[in-house]
């Protein structure tokens, strides 16, 4: 078993050529990599990035079916990239890598078999090519073969904001698991959460590699599109964005090491290591990112007692509110936002508790508990499916 999970499904490299606005035509790789469809339909963002490589989007697929087994949504793990730059290239450019990519993977993707979902580098906009060129070569419109499109091409309400919404919410958990709450905030019950990403959704910032950086402090996504009046929390918090102590800009390890109660990284892996590890300050990590957190700085930071939320528990809203999305794209039907926020906090609540009770129950971390949890149920199923022939 161990072996066959080791393993991804069904990996795919292509070439992806590119006809550049000045004539020009550059070549790049791009990834396909399913990691496993014993639930269900494989599930997983594309990445536009330098960085891409087969080793990293087949990691990235194999996190994605643990994730979605932990939050108990009925799909296996798949990851694309495409090895790129989109900073480098215009719009047009985009389009043509986006379309030209999706019609090379074209064979394996689909709403029952792989459906991919907007990460590092893409967005939306990308979602919406991705959707034409497949319902273009089928001729006729399918909508459920992505997620993270936008809203008036059958995306979800609250799809945008989801993977920040449940990582404000697990934060609040884990800081009530600590006895910390946020000044002038109750921490959030099962299933009552609505408002709880309204106060970390307050301040965005951001680290960069060119530091010094802007930390951004306007208003973020989250609480543009998705905190309505009626479900904010009665008592305003002081907004620590208006903390004139706090500064303004800085660079990427000096972020990682501020004094703070709880530390979200959120872009990039392997920015948490067993140089900077020792240094941070935060009681608690939650790992917005996949994969922020090296394995021997996670060491340092388990022997600190610093509670560390992994990634798969952590950003799983996202492919909770992909879920939630994919479920409406295949039923042609939308969902009210409200709706969508309730049942993503009821899902992150019930993988936080189960996470918690079995790192209880077995003395381990919560890392180390999400994984098993997870393993045990793609095991499950697939001891249920047999092995063909
Ligand atoms: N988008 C989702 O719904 C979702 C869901 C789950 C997990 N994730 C994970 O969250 C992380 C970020 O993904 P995203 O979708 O928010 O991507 P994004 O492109 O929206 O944001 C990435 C951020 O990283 C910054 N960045 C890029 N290169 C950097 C570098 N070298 N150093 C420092 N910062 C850099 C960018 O400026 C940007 O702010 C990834 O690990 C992704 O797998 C995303």
């Amino acid at each position: 078993m161990h072996r066959m999970l080791a393993t991804s499904r069904r990996e795919m490299a292509v070439a992806v050529p590119l006809r550049r606005d000045d004539g020009s035509i550059a070549v790049y790789e791009g990834f396909r990599v399913q990691h496993n469809f014993s639930r269900g339909p494989a599930k997983g963002g594309l990445r536009f990035s330098t960085a891409v490589d087969l080793d990293e989007v087949r990691a990235l697929a194999m996190w994605m079916t643990w994730k979605c087994a932990l939050v108990d949504v009925p799909y296996g793990g798949a990851k694309g990239g495409v090895a790129i730059e989109p900073r480098e290239h215009s719009l047009g450019e985009l389009e043509r890598v986006t379309r030209r990519y999706t019609s090379e993977i074209l064979p394996i993707i689909g709403p029952d078999m792989d459906i991919p979902a907007p990460d590092i580098g893409t967005d939306e906009r990308t979602m919406a090519w991705i959707m034409d060129t497949y319902s273009a070569s089928k001729g006729h419109t399918v909508p459920g073969v992505v997620t993270g499109k936008p809203i008036a091409l059958g995306g979800s309400l609250g799809r945008a904001s989801a993977t920040s919404r449940g990582v404000a919410h697990v934060a609040l958990l884990a800081m009530a698991s600590r006895g910390s709450t946020l000044r002038g905030h109750r921490p959030p019950s099962r299933g009552s959460a609505r408002w709880a990403a309204t106060p970390l959704a307050s301040c965005r910032r951001r680290a960069s590699r060119w530091s010094p950086c802007p930390m951004s402090t306007g208003p973020s996504s989250m609480s543009e599109a998705s905190t309505s009046r009626a479900s904010r929390p009665t008592s305003t918090p002081r907004d620590p964005c208006a903390d004139s102590s706090v500064p303004t800009s800085l660079d990427r390890d000096a972020l990682l090491t501020l004094d703070v109660d709880v530390l979200v990284p959120a872009a990039l892996e392997g920015v948490i290591t067993e140089d900077n590890a020792a240094q941070v300050r935060a009681s608690i990590v939650v790992e917005g990112a996949n994969g922020p957190t090296t394995q021997a700085a996670d060491e340092i930071l388990t022997d600190r007692d610093v509670l560390v939320v992994p990634d798969i528990l952590a950003n799983a809203g996202g492919v909770i509110v992909s879920y939630f999305e994919w479920v409406q794209s295949n039923q042609a039907y939308q969902w009210r936002e409200s709706e969508v926020n309730d049942r993503l906090a009821e899902r992150m609540t019930n993988a936080w508790h189960a996470v918690v009770e079995h790192a209880g129950a077995h003395r381990i971390t919560y890392r180390e508990a999400a994984t098993a949890l997870a393993v045990r149920r793609v095991i499950e199923a697939h001891d249920l499916r047999g092995l063909y022939p």
